[in-house]
């Protein structure tokens, strides 16, 4: 689902501090992430997601994001921090990420790999989209790794976030060339794992909107 989108959506992952999530959706991200995954250096405890939830104003979403954990984790987190959709980003099948009655985005490292539009609509038919990271698969995302463009499955009918690498400084190129339906980002914005920089925040917002208002300005003349 690329195209001529007017508004790119935002989720700002990773995050640690209520603080942060102030600040993102006052700057009008619409989502924020918040990470479970045990190999992560973002990972929170389900008190502290609670905690960024807490702070979130409506209608921004809390995407609870998993690799490969058990689901008695998933179920204890998906009590306490109650988020509104979830990511899956390891090797979890259809069943077992539709199991908990929520949405979800399949999260997918494409470094080095082509995958069809067809296989991960066949793979995981219940996504409410994608997240399609730079990194290799198998590997935990949050890498810093690009996707190559080349990567991206062409005619992929549902909602998908670019990810990996992205920056308050190539994210505007980034969607200029690519038209993503969304943007996911977690160490482009931060001063250090899971704690997010005001002005980098900030400043990507802006790219993105800069993008967006010149895919609006072709697609009225
Ligand atoms: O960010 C993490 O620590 C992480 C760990 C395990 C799985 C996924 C993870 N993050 C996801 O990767 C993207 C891109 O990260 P980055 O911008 O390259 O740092 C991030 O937005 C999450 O969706």
């Amino acid at each position: 689902m690329a195209g001529p989108h007017f508004r790119t959506r935002i989720k700002f992952c990773g995050l640690t501090r209520p603080g942060d999530a102030r600040l993102a959706c006052e700057l009008g991200v619409d989502a924020v992430g918040v990470i479970f995954a045990a190999r992560s250096r973002r990972r929170v405890a389900p008190a502290r997601a609670a905690a960024v939830r807490a702070a979130l104003s409506p209608l921004v979403t809390l995407v609870a994001l998993f690799m490969d954990n058990d689901e008695r984790e998933v179920r204890a987190a998906i009590a306490e921090a109650r988020p509104t959709l979830l990511q899956f980003h390891g090797g979890e099948d259809d069943a077992f990420c539709r199991h908990f009655g929520l949405p979800y985005l399949k999260g997918l490292g494409l470094g080095g790999a082509r995958v069809d539009a067809g296989t991960l609509r066949a793979r995981w038919p219940h996504a409410a989209g994608f997240v399609l990271d730079g990194h290799a698969p198998g590997a935990a995302g949050g890498s810093g790794q690009r996707l190559e463009t080349a990567n991206i499955p062409a005619d992929l009918d549902r909602p998908w976030l670019l990810a990996g690498g992205l920056d308050p400084d190539n994210v505007g190129e980034a969607v200029r060339a690519v038209r993503p339906w969304g943007v996911d980002v977690a160490g482009g914005i931060e001063l250090a794992p899971g704690v997010k920089d005001g002005q980098r925040m900030r400043r990507f917002v802006e790219a993105v909107r800069a993008a967006d208002a010149d895919a609006a300005a072709a697609t009225i003349r």
